[in-house]
């Protein structure tokens, strides 16, 4: 019996082997990286390896590669493209034949999220949810983001002590969490029972969808679904739904009934946007009274036939936001600090910006003083260079697309390494390993390919978030360096990477922090 099941199984293989090598065909002739190892192929360098070892294999490989503009990686007789060169990188991101997702998007479990949605979806909400990020709705945001920066400062000073060693990543990470939380479901989202579990659960629901993504072993769902990594996960999904569902179902019937009563602004036209009641900015004509809540946006806007987000779609959505929007942030404001932390000469120019655009103790930041943070701009696109969050991502076609001379035909998948692009000296120049934020001068930005840099992704399909994110994170860095002189015993040149969900360092964000007395 053991001898039959056996052989089944070698059958069963090779025949999925042989059908693979016939589907993988088109790729023949796409140059291949060494270690390739018989029936293998390069899976070794990634099989049972952990984030960090992942991360190492995946830069030297795309190193090693640079002078191909496209070359293969085989995991076994499967078929992966890397594509190294802002021309195919560009055809990539823009064209609608390869505007979907690989299947690891899937573990996030919000297929109808923008970030995992297939591409019939996502082409429909993503032109409805577009303008729920322009810019008076950003800057209607502001007041939330100082309030939550402000909140960020006063745990700092509480946990500040001369010569303690802070990770300030634990301080960036609730703050843009408040963020995100607060401008998608409400003002008082956080102080509702439950709160604790329900981030603690984010929490969990996140860094078990990172370690499946970076362990081919749980890939498969069969698998996956007798670890204690999915029964957590999907406990913590339980308790998060329960807690949004109230907030959904509570802001539905808000709207219903202000419908009813016939009493909707028609400025602020949802419901009651959770009491952030903030005043409208005198000097900005072109804000709104209130922050424009996503969710309140997501229960009126309506579908191209008429009827409203269901209920799946709209907390799809919003899980989304909070998936995509807070360890994004709140890792690359830390990773922003970490460079200033070691370039003092830059942070004292970053500090002399904002002592000009916030003259005194009580300047607030506003749409304009945010405008004109133009250096601090420039040290956060340095830092999203050298250490970008979102460092590789991928894509998946759904028709042939041509590569050079090579026809991708539907059903392949690209992975796309930013970190690797972000470091190649043919666009960066010889110093490219230096942090410079210079070189985004408008001067020195000029001549520079338009897909050499991508820390937001590009195309249609790139971040939704991307000008809410610049503003956070200006938000967040800005009021740190205001309020503290911020060093490190990290060394630059020793830093070193590792995947989680996104790219953080190997280890803590190791920050002493001395209070600045700017106005004294
Ligand atoms: C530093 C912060 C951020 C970085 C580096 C970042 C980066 C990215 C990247 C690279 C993508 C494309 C991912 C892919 O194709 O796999 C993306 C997509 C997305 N991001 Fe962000 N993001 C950030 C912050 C945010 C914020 C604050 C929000 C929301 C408030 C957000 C919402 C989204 C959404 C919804 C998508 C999917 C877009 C689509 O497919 O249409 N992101 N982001």
């Amino acid at each position: 019996m053991f001898g039959l099941t056996f052989a089944l199984i070698v059958v069963y293989l090779l025949a999925l082997y042989v059908y693979a090598k016939f589907k993988y065909r088109f790729a023949n002739k796409i140059p291949s990286t060494e270690p390739m190892v018989p029936f293998f192929g390069n899976g070794l360098e990634f099989a049972q390896k952990n984030c960090y070892k992942i991360f190492v294999n995946l830069k030297r490989v795309f190193e090693n590669n640079k002078h191909h503009r496209l070359f293969k990686l085989c995991f076994g007789p499967i078929v992966v493209l890397c594509p190294t060169h802002p021309d195919l990188i560009q055809k990539v991101m823009t064209d609608t034949g390869s505007m979907e997702k690989p299947y690891v998007y899937e573990f996030l479990r919000v297929d109808l999220g923008l970030l995992s949605a297939k591409y019939d979806t996502w082409k429909v909400h993503r032109k409805l949810l577009n303008p729920t990020f322009n810019t008076r709705i950003l800057n209607s945001f502001i007041p939330i983001f100082n309030d939550c920066a402000d909140k960020m400062i006063e745990s700092i000073h509480e946990h500040a002590a001369p010569g303690k060693v802070l990770n300030i990543l634990e301080f960036t990470s609730p703050c843009t969490l408040a963020m995100i939380c607060r401008t998608s479901l409400g003002g008082k989202v956080l102080e509702r029972e439950g709160t604790q579990k329900f981030v603690e659960g984010l929490e969990i629901i996140l860094s078990n969808v990172g370690l499946r993504m970076f362990n081919a072993n749980l890939h498969p769902d069969i698998v996956y679904r007798f670890t204690r990594f999915y029964r957590r996960e999907m406990e913590s999904r339980k308790f998060c739904y329960a807690f949004t569902d109230k907030i959904i179902l509570e802001k539905q019937q808000e709207l219903a009934e202000a419908k009813t009563k016939g009493k909707q602004d028609t400025n602020n036209n949802a419901s009651d946007s959770g009491n952030d009641n903030f005043e409208e900015e005198e000097d900005d004509l072109l804000s709104y009274k209130k922050p424009q809540i996503f969710i309140d946006q997501l229960l009126t806007i309506p579908l191209p036939d008429g009827k409203p987000f269901s209920h799946k779609e709209i907390s799809d959505h919003i899980y989304t936001m909070i998936a995509a929007g807070n360890e994004t942030s709140a890792t690359q404001a830390a990773h922003t600090l970490m460079y200033l932390a070691m370039h003092p000469e830059v942070q004292e120019k970053a500090v002399k910006e904002i002592k000009e655009l916030l003259p005194t103790p009580e300047s607030k930041i506003t749409s304009e003083v945010m405008k004109n943070m133009v250096y601090m701009e420039r040290i956060i696109k340095e830092s999203q260079r050298l250490a970008p969050v979102a460092a590789v991502y991928g894509r998946k076609t759904i028709a042939d697309l041509q590569l050079d001379q090579f026809t991708i035909p539907k059903g392949n998948i690209f992975i796309l390494n930013i970190f690797a692009l972000h470091r190649r000296k043919e666009y960066w120049g010889e110093d490219a390993e230096l942090f410079n934020p210079d070189r985004f001068l408008p001067e020195n930005s000029k001549n520079r390919h338009p897909f050499a840099y991508l820390p937001f992704s590009g195309g249609n399909r790139g971040c939704i978030g991307n000008r809410y994110a610049m503003m956070s994170m200006k938000t967040i860095v800005s009021a740190i360096l205001r309020n503290f002189k911020i060093s490190t015993d990290l060394e630059y040149e020793k830093i070193e990477f590792k995947f989680k969900v996104s790219m953080h360092l190997s280890g803590p964000h190791r920050t002493f922090v001395e209070p600045r007395n700017l106005y004294g």
